[in-house]
């Protein structure tokens, strides 16, 4: 699929003093205008949306036909077969059919095997300029030295399926492959598509021109999907030299602390966006509710990775006691955490059809609304 033609030089990579490299617009432009348009160099489809998805266009699809080989990669037609197999499922089919059972999380050790693979391609980066557009994935931040505990975990439990989809190629040695998975949790997007309710992630992706984007809590431009195509667009009048900025999470109105610890948990960092810096400013000292948020936004890490794990174990009892540190916690009923931490225990009394409870976490869920 040709990318159509959007000049790479409406941005260019700057050396910023307080965010690493970052894009810096050549122009003015005004809002809607599409600045980069990008395919990825690694994607998966997201295990829950299997079976919805061309796992090569990424198209939504109610006709889509497996793979007769693996029975779990699925395409629109036979020319998305095609571009899937040289793309990767040459290398995925036989491991793919092997993996019994397919732990939740396949689809992130899938992604990790295409990037691992696609590196040991390229030659190592001898690029010094900080000034240029990354071409390879070990040029893209990796933070990997500074990944939480859980994460670690994760990863860990990631190499055992990870070493079946990479036994049939000659590698790097396993220690290289932390940094790469620090590098998709720093760079990875959630490639999104209309759903009935709005807007879904229906797979991760690596971009690398895309990775130059840094997060700002009022952001100039905002992504677009189409398919697995990308494109960055404005969303307001931008000067020329001035900085390109996302948002990386939707939390966008929420108070200054709570942006900062979730952006300090989450993607570890310590966001020094023009209006977090102002904000920030203003604001009375008042250390203790961020140490609170912190912690909390550390068990609700813990949580979610426990939910991947209790789709294998069935142990539902063991993660619902969890939320209980959420559910006895201080802070107000309409506090971000608490409803996102609720809105995942419903869907686990969902899961495991215990209809009062989801009720009563449903009316939880809704009652600062009411
Ligand atoms: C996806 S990368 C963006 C490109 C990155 N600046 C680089 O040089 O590769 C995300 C990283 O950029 C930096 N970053 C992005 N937005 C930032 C912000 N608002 N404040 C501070 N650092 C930021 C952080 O180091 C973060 O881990």
């Amino acid at each position: 699929m040709a990318v159509s033609a959007i000049p790479m030089e409406y941005v260019r990579v700057v050396k910023s003093a307080t965010c690493g490299r970052s894009l810096v617009f050549t122009s003015k432009f005004a809002p809607g205008q599409c600045i980069l348009e990008e395919l990825p160099c690694a994607y998966t489809v997201k295990n829950d949306r299997r079976g919805s998805f061309c796992d090569f266009c990424l198209k939504k699809c109610s006709t889509l036909k497996k793979c007769s080989r693996c029975n779990y990669v699925s395409y629109c037609n036979k020319s998305c077969q095609i571009g899937d197999w040289a793309r990767c499922h040459k290398q995925e089919c036989k491991t793919l059919k092997k993996i019994h059972p397919r732990p939740p999380d396949l689809h992130v050790a899938q992604l990790l095997s295409q990037l691992i693979r696609k590196q040991s391609k390229s030659a190592p980066c001898t690029q010094e300029d900080e000034d240029c557009f990354p071409t390879t994935v070990d040029q893209l931040e990796s933070n990997h030295e500074k990944l939480s505990d859980t994460k670690r975990n994760h990863f860990e439990s990631l190499l055992c399926v990870l070493k079946q989809f990479l036994e049939e190629d000659v590698l790097a040695e396993p220690s290289s492959w932390l940094k790469m998975y620090g590098a998709t949790l720093c760079n990875g997007f959630s490639i999104m598509d209309y759903g009935l309710y709005g807007l879904i992630d229906i797979a991760n992706g690596v971009y690398l021109r895309a990775s130059m984007v840094n997060h700002s809590c009022d952001p100039n431009c905002a992504l677009v999907f189409d398919g697995r195509k990308l494109q960055v667009r404005t969303v307001k009048d931008v000067k020329e030299g001035e900085e390109c900025t996302i948002s990386y999470f939707t939390a966008v109105n929420y108070p200054t602390k709570e942006r900062q610890a979730f952006l300090d948990h989450v993607h570890y960092f310590t966001c020094k966006c023009v209006k977090c810096i102002e904000e920030i400013n203003a604001l009375e000292p008042d250390a203790g509710l961020t140490e609170e948020i912190l912690g909390l936004e550390k068990s609700k890490e813990e949580i979610e990775m426990q939910i991947q794990f209790a789709l294998i174990t069935k142990d539902w009892t063991k993660v619902l006691q969890k939320f209980e540190t959420y559910l006895r916690s201080c802070l107000p009923a309409h506090h971000y955490l608490l409803v996102e931490v609720r809105d995942l225990a419903f869907g686990i009394c969902c899961t495991i059809e215990s209809w009062g409870k989801a009720a009563q976490m449903g009316q939880l869920i809704t009652k600062p609304n009411r």
